[in-house]
């Protein structure tokens, strides 16, 4: 089993997560190769014991790969999906972070839930991604233009309100006075949608969900459209530019650009165990229903 091992930073607890993530293979003896930027560091600090193999990119990673750990939390996720693209190497995260919404394995757990990957005792989670277009493309964009959680359009350089008018499949739907509008998928509604009153979808429905940004009026309220609907917007503002984000990247791009947002090509694959399934995530970090009664 030839399994990928990412990270972003080295931190305080970085040392104990290595320690116990190695113990862990010791057990079942895969072949692991390091992210290099990240082996450097764990090199640096004297936390390996022997020598690993290691990659560079994305081109480096293939089919061969039977997982990818990411060590960090939600940013660290999403970046872990940035390197595998379309290789459908399943990720599971181990969270260094804060949160960890994406990151389901805690440090106390590694033990007990990384040897489940070993014994074929988990299960793959396909979550649908975003892609954008437009003419004059970005080239950052161009060579990754997908996003997990959202593709957002929203306002540069001023404290004015842009206008998004927006198509569904060519029709008509509303123009949105707002700060921005996020196009969230399944995996994003629990990311930054969320904080503008959109609502929780299951990783597994095939919708996604339109969500204003600060809209300026009572009625413009998150919708969900299903998940093949062509989402077309322009916006209007009294700057020459606005910004477009994919997840945590973002770019500039020129006002009245026609944007073409559709579901990506391919899904992201999250491993996902029967002990941290979706409603368990929900309830423990984003303490879903929440009640002293209960
Ligand atoms: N006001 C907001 O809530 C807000 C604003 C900007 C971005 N974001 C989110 O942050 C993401 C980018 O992450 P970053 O690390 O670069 O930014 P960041 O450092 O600002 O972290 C954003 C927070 O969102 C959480 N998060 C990210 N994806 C999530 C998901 N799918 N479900 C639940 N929580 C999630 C992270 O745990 C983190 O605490 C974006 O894709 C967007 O969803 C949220
Ligand atoms: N490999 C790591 N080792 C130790 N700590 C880490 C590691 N990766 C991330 N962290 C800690 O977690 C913080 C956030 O990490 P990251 O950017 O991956 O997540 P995030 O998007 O902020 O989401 P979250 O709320 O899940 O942390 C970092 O600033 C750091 O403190």
């Amino acid at each position: 089993m030839k399994i990928a091992v990412y990270g972003q930073y080295y931190k305080d607890n970085t040392d104990d997560i290595i320690e116990k993530l190695l113990r862990v293979f010791d057990s079942y003896n895969p072949e692991i190769v390091f992210e290099s930027n990240f082996y450097n560091v764990l090199n640096e600090k004297g936390l390996l014991d022997k020598p690993f193999s290691v990659f560079t990119g994305h081109e480096e990673l293939d089919e061969g790969y039977s997982m990818f750990i990411s060590i960090g939390g939600d940013g660290t996720m999403l970046r872990a999906a940035t390197l595998v693209r379309n290789k459908n190497i399943p990720i599971i995260g181990i969270n260094a972070g804060r949160l960890g919404f994406l990151a389901t394995i805690q440090e106390e757990n590694i033990e007990t839930l990384l040897p489940l990957i070993f014994e074929n005792n988990y299960k793959i989670s396909p979550r649908t991604l975003l892609t954008i277009d437009y003419e004059g493309k970005d080239p950052e964009m161009h060579d990754l233009d997908y996003a997990l959680n959202e593709v957002t359009v929203s306002r540069k350089d001023t404290t004015s309100m842009i206008t998004i008018e927006t198509r569904l499949n060519g029709e008509y739907l509303n123009s949105y006075w707002a700060d921005g509008l996020i196009i969230s998928t399944p995996t994003g509604s629990t990311g930054y949608s969320l904080s503008c009153g959109g609502p929780v979808l299951m990783p597994d429905v095939n919708s996604l969900v339109i969500t204003p940004i600060a809209p300026h009026n009572l009625n413009a309220r998150p919708l969900v459209i299903p998940d093949d609907t062509e989402i077309e917007l322009r916006v209007s503002s009294r700057e020459e530019q606005h910004l477009i984000s994919l997840d945590s990247r973002i770019v500039s791009v020129a006002v009245e650009t026609v944007l073409r947002i559709k579901k990506g090509g391919f899904k992201i694959n999250l491993v996902e165990f029967p002990q941290e399934k979706f409603l368990v995530t929900l309830r423990k970090k984003l303490l879903w229903g929440e009640d002293k009664r209960n």
